[in-house]
């Protein structure tokens, strides 16, 4: 693809998320991407790389547009702008190189584009009048609650959560060693370093794609952000346990879980949604996962009532906002609205009292989330127990010997005996998560 072309292309890309508000902006990238299979892989790289940047820094660019006096922000205008404030083009080369008109590339500007545009030119992505939530990238309705969460850390965690996050690799104990599997992917051309916190992570430093790999396809490693390994060793699965992950989705956790336990004992993955479900199908067969069944939770579940109290470990991966992936997912950034939030909330405590009854005495409760929001972390965690009594925390830091080894560094900076566990992308470099492990006392 010419440089326009690639430029014509993030305009169209960004124009079909623009058009499905709804939708996860990757999910419409794959379909894009699948609908013009001509388009290479580097190409595709540089225009998701391009609309995503744009999407990244959305409320920048909405107030630098405004700003210039233009009368919406366009995908062209957005893109223009990118190219202007955060890409180092020029005006003249905007207009020759990235709007030259023609075959495969976007329309030359109209005179009001380029009025706009003009005013634009030579200018930072930053500027000092900017107000807060537009200087720090956070939606004005949510920064109150990241302040909260984050204090005099705040400039610093808004930072992190707008770079690009690393690609982080969990190895699958079940095929290799961490060792066998780092050689097997260098041996292939992909360099890993050992995750900080997690023994079972690796992370890629380099850009070679990793599910091409023989490593990946004979399942000896898996895509899982260092955050989510935590979530799963926190959950402490051991073999011969019977566990639940009830919002299992695709099964990422329960991969994660089942490696834990040595394949021994019974894992069920469970979640509403049946496509997510199957997602798992394939995943389970790579990880050579053969503990584990699926089931689809439907509305007056008798499957749960009839194993009420029988499992030593559920996981709640409860449905959230996902503010601590903005770094993975930038659109969640601007798409999550005050209403959503509140109907995540009343989810997430029906979940929890679901999920609750599964426990037996002794067994343990995990809830997690990868969002940074106080009232869907600590807040539910608070609201739960004022209701059920007979869950009470045990100290993650308190757990972290024993299912990371003792070698392993405790992701802390909640406090040694916080009673749950927060990551966050500027301290840790994982996703934003929140953890919380409860035991249910017996009666
Ligand atoms: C954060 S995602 C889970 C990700 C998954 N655990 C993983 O590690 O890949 C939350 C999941 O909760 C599911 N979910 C939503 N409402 C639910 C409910 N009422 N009961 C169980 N699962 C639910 C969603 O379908 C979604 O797959």
């Amino acid at each position: 693809m010419t440089p326009a072309a690639r430029v014509a292309a993030a305009i169209e890309l960004l124009a079909a998320v623009e058009a499905e508000p709804r939708r996860p902006a990757d999910a419409i990238a794959n379909d894009y991407f699948r609908a013009r299979r001509f388009i290479g892989a580097s190409d595709r790289r540089a225009v998701a790389e391009r609309a995503w940047g744009v999407i990244r820094q959305r409320l920048r660019l909405d107030w630098w547009l405004a700003r210039a006096g233009a009368p919406a922000a366009t995908p062209r205008l957005l893109v223009g702008a990118h190219l202007l404030l955060a890409e180092g083009w020029d005006l003249e080369g905007l207009e020759r190189g990235a709007f030259p008109g023609g075959r495969f590339a976007a329309a030359p500007l109209a005179p009001e584009e380029r009025r706009v545009l003009a005013r634009l030119a030579g200018q930072a992505l930053r500027h000092p009048e900017m107000p807060e939530p537009v200087a720090l990238n956070i939606p004005g309705w949510l920064l109150p609650r990241f302040r909260a969460r984050f204090g005099a850390d705040l400039p610093a965690a808004a930072a992190a959560l707008e770079q690009p996050a690393p690609l982080d690799l969990r190895v699958n104990l079940l095929r290799a060693s961490r060792a066998e599997a780092a050689a097997a992917l260098a041996a292939e051309g992909v360099e890993t370093v050992p995750t900080p916190y997690s023994p079972w992570g690796l992370r890629v430093t380099g850009r070679r794609p990793v599910t091409g790999t023989r490593a990946f396809r004979e399942g000896l490693v898996e895509i899982q952000d260092e955050g989510s390994q935590i979530v799963a060793l926190l959950a402490d699965a051991r073999p011969g346990l019977r566990v639940c992950d009830y919002c299992a989705g695709a099964g990422g956790k329960t991969l994660a879980m089942a490696a834990a336990m040595g394949n021994k004992g019974r894992i069920v993955a469970c979640d509403v949604s049946a496509p997510r479900l199957a997602g798992a199908v394939r995943r389970l067969r790579r990880g050579g996962v053969d503990n584990a069944e699926r089931h689809l939770l439907v509305p007056g579940d008798r499957w749960a009532k009839r194993r009420a109290g029988q499992f030593d470990r559920v996981l709640v991966d409860a449905p959230c906002t996902g503010t601590g992936t903005w770094r993975r997912n930038p659109d969640a950034r601007i798409r999550t609205r005050p209403e959503d939030l509140a109907e995540l909330v009343r989810r997430q405590r029906e979940i929890l009292a679901a999920a609750a009854e599964l426990v037996r005495p002794g067994g343990r409760l995990i809830y997690a989330t990868c969002s940074v929001l106080p009232e869907e972390d600590e807040g539910q965690m608070q609201a739960f127990m004022a209701a059920r009594g007979d869950f009470a925390p045990i100290a993650p830091r308190a757990l972290w010997p024993r299912v990371a080894g003792e070698a392993a560094p405790f992701p802390g900076a909640c406090g040694e005996d916080a009673p749950w566990l927060l990551l966050a992308p500027h301290r840790h470099g994982t996703d934003g998560f929140f953890v919380a492990v409860l035991e249910r006392r017996p009666p």
